[in-house]
């Protein structure tokens, strides 16, 4: 049966057509799945391969459809996990049985247990006998030679890469599921520099194995003075480079530990050994990643530090989300203490989410945080600059609007107060006089598909309008380019008073690298 779940994946999603057509969808009632996370929902749901299964529901027009479904947390392509279960269903005790089975196939070929005895061996090898399966993705003994013959074999392991397992494994790119984007050098070392600006002395990374790879590695062996770091990541991958007390394979959609208790108690003793002192959760989550599920997941760590915190203390545990601004509403939503810090965030094997203007376009990712943001500060050799009147660190264009009064600019560029909305929008925007807000030239107008949409008139078109400059007119190419990109993206989204999450579809086909697990 074929699950009517729509796809998620923001993660290449160009932000101008993002952010316009979350205003757009906001303004026109919503349709496309929503999950349904924080509301009751009876008994403990399905399981698929990766963990408890999340309930979710069709919405018309902002109509629920009356059948709700559940189908996998972290997988947003029925191609990664192709769970699905109306939630009145009933399944006969052979289907059950079959599905257990079809689970336990899918976890990892061996326990963390074995993989760290596998690396504990590995490392005793001569560097002639050190070697790595690229196409399994792998560490190689001895005994595995044989089986491995015709892959593509790195040879001469070094302590060195052993270090770094972010390089030697390949990112997992699936834009649907894992979306392993891996910081530059750049943000990774503000990252943690920031951190021990701050005075933190241990890092929760949920999802973020560079940084917890480059906060080892400046690791100097000094108990007293070493930041400390345990990832959380879906990625197994890394069980083969890391202990048990340093690596827990987990879900942070529905806050699964795959190594069930032993895990989560690992989380535990971290988050509440020394009382939580100095302890700041990171997190990147993959762009596409629902943000309901996401908020539920972080608010139980928080509840899990806050455990061991004396009842006066009204703190709340430190975080980094670092997500796209366009998300900025739907944090704070769940999130009312958060700020966005204008810092962009960039990644290696991102096209195009490169710093500055030597890439394809400014990153839009953000960090939100919990801290107070005059306590942040950003580099001004990369051109950030301090607003007295914010209190905050901003971007060198983000310029303080009088009217408004705030820096408002969240992609990096001027923005432009328009009189109209009462509020700065994007250089690129227009006002819309039937849609009544500004937005993207070539958008299409809510209320009404004919008719020029900068005077309202329905004897012409936009371009045919004598209040259009000529100025303005885009030529063919770009025009025709700009049609072709709002044309790949079709926004669905939702607002106002229901809890429910964004979804942007965007479809891209994306050559498979290598072999992966079935399941991972
Ligand atoms: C956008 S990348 C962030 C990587 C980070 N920028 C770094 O360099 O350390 C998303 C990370 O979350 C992990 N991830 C994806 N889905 C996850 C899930 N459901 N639960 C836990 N981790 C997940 C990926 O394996 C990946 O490491
Ligand atoms: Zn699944
Ligand atoms: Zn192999
Ligand atoms: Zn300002
Ligand atoms: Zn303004
Ligand atoms: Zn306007
Ligand atoms: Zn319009």
């Amino acid at each position: 049966m074929a699950a009517p779940r729509s796809e998620a994946g923001v993660t290449m999603a160009e932000e101008e057509a993002a952010a316009a057509g979350v205003e757009a969808a906001g303004r026109s009632g919503r349709s496309g799945v929503e999950v349904l996370v924080s509301r009751d929902t009876s008994g403990s749901p399905p399981q698929c391969p990766h963990g408890p299964t999340l309930l979710f529901v069709k919405v018309n027009q902002g109509k629920e459809e009356a059948r709700r479904f559940y189908a996998c947390s972290a997988c947003r392509d029925r191609k990664d996990c192709n769970f699905f279960q109306w939630e009145d269903e009933k399944l006969s005790e052979a289907r059950l049985a079959a599905r257990e089975i079809y689970n336990r196939r899918c976890r990892p070929p061996l326990s963390h247990k074995q993989y760290v005895e596998r690396y504990r061996k590995f490392i005793e090898l001569p560097l002639s006998q050190r070697k790595f399966c690229q196409t399994c993705q792998q560490l190689l003994l001895p005994d595995d030679w044989g089986k491995h013959c015709d892959h593509q074999v790195l040879y001469d392991i070094s302590i060195a890469q052993l270090k770094r397992p972010s390089q030697l494994l390949y990112p997992l790119e699936n834009k649907k599921t894992n979306a392993q984007y891996l910081f530059t050098d750049r943000s990774c070392q503000f990252l943690l520099d920031l951190i021990s600006t701050l005075g933190f002395r241990k890092v929760l990374c949920v999802g973020t194995p560079r940084l917890h790879e480059l906060i080892r590695l400046k690791a100097s062996g000094d108990k007293e003075s070493d930041v400390k770091s345990l990832l959380l990541d879906i990625d197994f991958r890394y069980s083969q480079f890391y202990t048990e007390e340093s690596f827990c394979h987990y879900n942070m959609f529905n806050h699964h530990f795959f190594d069930g208790k032993a895990g989560f108690e690992t989380c535990r003793k971290f988050l509440q050994e020394d009382k939580g002192v100095g302890l700041i959760l990171v997190t990147d989550p993959p762009f596409g990643g629902l943000v309901e599920p996401l908020a539920v997941t972080f608010r139980k760590f928080m509840d899990m530090w806050g455990e061991h915190q004396s009842p006066d203390n009204n703190k709340e545990l430190p975080l980094f989300w670092i997500f796209p601004y366009f998300f900025e509403s739907r944090i704070l939503q769940f999130f009312p203490s958060f700020s966005m810090l204008d810092y962009q965030v960039d990644y290696d094997n991102h096209a195009l989410y490169k710093h500055g203007k030597t890439g394809r376009k400014q990153s839009p990712v953000r960090i939100f945080t919990n801290i107070p943001p005059n306590k942040i500060i950003l580099p001004a050799e990369e051109g950030y600059r301090f607003c007295a009147v914010c209190q905050r660190y901003v971007s060198l264009e983000n310029q303080h609007c009088e009217i408004c009064n705030s820096c408002t600019s969240k992609d990096g560029r001027r923005w432009k107060h328009c009189l109209l909305c009462k509020k700065c929008v994007k250089p690129s925007w227009i006002h819309c006089s039937i849609c009544n807000y500004c937005a993207l030239p070539n958008h299409s107008c809510a209320g009404a598909k004919d008719g020029c949409f900068i005077c309202g008139e329905a004897d012409h078109k936009r371009t045919k309008c004598p209040n259009f400059s000529a100025s303005k007119r885009p030529n063919r190419a770009v025009r025709k380019q700009k049609q072709k990109k709002s044309n790949k993206m079709k926004m669905e989204t939702t607002k106002g008073q229901s809890m429910n999450h964004a979804i942007v579809t965007r479809k891209k086909k994306k050559k498979k690298r290598g072999h992966q697990h079935p399941c991972s």
